[in-house]
């Protein structure tokens, strides 16, 4: 039947979140699923503390540790002071231990097994659910949107604003499709599926949009291999990815701790099998690509988009005119230490990591355990990571034999965390080592410094150990070829994880005081005020305004300036918004002197003369800001002194976390940068930035060079006047209010949220003999 007014997915879930939609535009939506971690999190909770207020709906919010932690082994583990040695990690983590319980915040910690890498756990748990609108200070929180939840990053003055009012400020992104038309061919995973979109699209290729991934294909897919598309779709410049909840999502959800139960679990299937695109519905870009072209690929170069099938070769930048695509792939193949023209399956490999919110779930364990079977590293590979996504995947791999199989081929496996996907913990690359990876981000400097990565998926990235250098799957020799390593049918194994789940839960309700009736009296009946302050203090984030600015400006020829590169990981480790200046673009800003291994500035442009003063950013490539989520990003780049940044395209979370800093990006047709303004900067003239006006003009002459740049009403609003937006939504709480009333009655199965894992009080111990959580 065609709808009389068609819809796509990402209206639907955006439209039932609506909380209010204000004269510029601009929405208020109300998030039903909060994900916190230990590193956007510290500024977010202190600035509640400051200004006296609460978590509004704790239900909603789960905390976990990941990226600092190591993986060690956790036998001896006690208390996070003794066993986390490197002391900014420690206290990022003791921050966060220190605020669920100010808080009153669910939370899996280091002992508690059911931690994990936040984007695991929540679809683990079944916190994620269809539907829902779901955000994390990470740039990964896509992943939940292969539930067809709406999932997207936010930045950490975002995440103080979800804690604080339970709503986020959004645009309407537009639609796009991807349909994966046909069937993949054997041996083709979901990772190659993703990383050849990218490659088609580009990593700006879905900026401003939501991409929905649709066909045949994506239908055919397990939730574990749609969850690593979603995840990715960040890396292809999108607000969100989704899919369409079917049966797959439905089963797997089914069961989970947090799932309705019931007659609410009816009501929910009922809602979500409305979940679809409408026939007829319009999409802003429709692409289609056959499951036919996808074959294994791997990344050569230091940005996603630089995929190209196993069985290619390293490109030659001879063959290429455009001077900026040029000049960046020459210098990716330096950097990654490679040869024009060589065979990819020549490459050899120092180390392989296989985990990640990307590639670290039960189906890649399993996958990368056939291959490993029966097999040893090759000599060349110093080191072989495994690491699980969850201690409960843990669990059931070791339940599996999977353990037994990584370790008899000299494979290191380990507890669960982020790990070397960006080496915030010990698990890092020494200079100039090259890394088969199976997570998401191959940019310079990622994996530790000078690191040289190449993404692919697991089973590559196992055979690679193998090997010992790049290896085409499809030629690759397992060990009794028609025999799989691991015996499980496909309903036993959604079982098995699933009974892993529940024998987790069942060990620890035992010793849990209270009924469920009793722990849901957690939850605000009618809710409350989300400040404790009778008045609302609107400046109370106290935002920097933003009107007219005449500075220096320093032109940067680059495209795909990713948040890594502008404030590298080492820095994301303070509890701080200020002291970043230092760290800012520090690998091309610093270089080691070799005898005294002090850093010694390089000639990046702003140790250049008056641009080391500069408080303009003109970049001539597009995607500035691409990447994480990191909110230091714009803090690094506030303390430096800039204070505008002109690109052709912006990261879309580096925009909004721009934005909520007092900084203004300003997006500009590549042809006009070139054109109007790089001839005047590169000549040494200052620009002046009219922010009430939106005009661009010489800083001398006063000539108007571009007038009219466009920027939201809601926006300019804000940064003229210098307004922190949880003044101003708080002002909204009756909308707030009626919502929620709303949503208890329509949504009722999504009431409860985290508050209905048990234990929150008395646990004795978990399965894996760990205390649980105690407060
Ligand atoms: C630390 C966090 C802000 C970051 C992100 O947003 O993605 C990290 O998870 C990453 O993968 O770079
Ligand atoms: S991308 Fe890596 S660092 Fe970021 S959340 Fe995922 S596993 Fe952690």
């Amino acid at each position: 039947m065609v709808a009389s007014n068609p819809k796509t997915l990402y209206d639907k879930v955006f439209e039932d979140h609506i909380v209010h939609k204000d004269e510029s535009g601009s929405y208020l939506l109300y998030i039903d699923r909060h994900l916190v971690h230990e590193v956007t999190s510290p500024q977010a909770f202190e600035g509640l503390k400051n200004a006296g207020r609460i978590v509004r709906r704790k239900d909603c919010t789960l905390a976990t540790v990941d990226h600092n932690i190591p993986t060690v082994s956790r036998k001896t583990f006690k208390n996070v002071s003794t066993f986390i040695d490197q002391d900014d990690s420690r206290l990022q983590v003791e921050t966060l231990e220190q605020n669920v319980k100010d808080f009153d915040v669910t939370y899996f910690g280091m002992d508690d097994g059911r931690q994990g890498i936040v984007h695991v756990i929540g679809p683990e748990q079944g916190f994620t659910l269809p539907g829902t609108t779901v955000v994390c200070g990470d740039s990964h929180t896509s992943t939940h949107g292969a539930f067809g939840s709406l999932a997207f990053g936010i930045g950490t003055s975002e995440v103080e604003h979800v804690l604080a009012t339970q709503t986020i400020i959004q645009a309407k992104s537009k639609n796009m499709r991807i349909t994966i038309d046909g069937d993949l061919s054997e041996g083709i995973t979901s990772k190659d599926l993703v990383l050849h979109v990218i490659g088609v699209i580009g990593t700006a290729g879905g900026t401003g949009c939501v991409i929905e991934f649709a066909g045949k294909a994506i239908e055919n897919l397990s939730m574990e291999a749609r969850m690593s598309i979603c995840n990715m779709s960040i890396e292809g410049g999108a607000r969100a990815g989704m899919i369409k909840p079917d049966q797959t999502t439905f089963d797997y959800i089914k069961g989970r701790p947090l799932a309705p139960k019931g007659a609410e679990w009816d009501k929910a299937l009922a809602y979500w099998k409305t979940l679809h695109s409408d026939e007829g519905a319009y999409f802003d870009y429709d692409i289609k690509i056959a499951a036919s072209d996808i074959v294994p690929t791997i990344t050569w170069g230091n940005s996603p988009q630089d995929a190209l099938p196993i069985s290619a070769r390293v490109p030659d930048p001879a063959n290429v005119s455009d001077p900026i695509k040029k000049a960046g792939m020459e210098r990716a193949l330096k950097y990654q230490g490679l040869t024009p023209n060589i065979k990819l399956v020549d490459i050899k490999i120092d180390k392989a990591f296989i985990g990640s919110c990307t590639n670290s779930r039960i189906e890649d364990l399993r996958a990368a355990a056939k291959v490993a079977r029966g097999h040893k590293k090759a000599d060349n590979v110093k080191l072989v990571l495994v690491v699980p996504g969850s201690g409960l995947i843990k669990a059931q791999a070791e339940k599996e034999g999977l353990d037994k199989i990584f370790e008899a081929a000299g494979f290191s496996w380990r507890e669960a965390g982020c790990s070397m996907c960006l080496g915030m913990n010990p698990d890092i690359l020494d200079p100039e080592e090259r890394c088969a990876s199976t997570s998401n981000r191959n940019f310079e400097g990622r994996q530790g410094a000078r690191s040289r990565t190449h993404l692919m998926s697991p089973a590559m990235a196992a055979a690679a150990a193998i090997k010992g250098h790049f290896t085409d799957i499809r030629d690759y020799d397992y060990v009794n070829h028609d025999e799989p390593a691991v015996h499980i049918e496909n309903e036993e194994e959604d079982k098995a994880l699933q009974d892993a789940v529940y024998e987790h839960e069942k060990e620890i309700i035992e010793d849990t005081p209270g009924t469920e009736a009793e722990r849901l009296n957690d939850i605000p009946k009618s809710s409350e005020p989300a400040s404790k302050k009778s008045k609302v203090d609107s400046t109370a984030g106290g935002m920097d305004a933003f009107t007219v600015l005449t500075g220096i400006t320093a032109p940067l020829e680059k495209a795909n300036v990713d948040t890594d590169a502008i404030i590298p990981k080492q820095f994301l480790k303070t509890i701080k918004r200020t002291g970043l200046k230092s760290g800012l673009f520090y690998e091309a800003r610093y270089t080691k002197d070799p005898e005294t291994g002090k850093d010694v500035e390089t000639d990046f442009i702003l140790n250049v003369g008056q641009y080391r003063k500069a408080e303009i950013l003109l970049v001539t490539g597009d995607n500035f800001g691409c990447g994480s989520s990191r909110e230091h990003a714009p803090w690094a780049l506030k303390d430096f002194g800039i204070k505008c940044m002109i690109a052709p395209s912006f990261g879309d979370i580096f925009y909004n976390n721009s934005c909520k800093n007092g900084l203004l990006p300003i997006r500009l047709p590549q042809e006009v940068i070139a054109d109007k303004l790089y001839p005047v900067v590169k000549a040494g003239y200052q620009l002046t930035v009219d922010l009430p006006k939106q005009e661009i003009r010489h800083g001398e002459t006063d000539e108007v060079l571009v007038d009219n740049f466009e920027i939201e009403e809601f926006r300019k609003h804000c940064l003229v006047n210098g307004l922190d937006d949880i003044g101003l939504t708080l002002q909204k709480e009756e909308f707030i209010q009626k919502y929620e009333a709303i949503r208890r009655d329509k949504f009722s199965f999504l009431e409860g949220g985290s508050k209905l894992i048990k234990p929150v009080k008395g646990a004795k111990k978990s399965v894996y003999g760990l205390k649980a959580q105690e407060w």
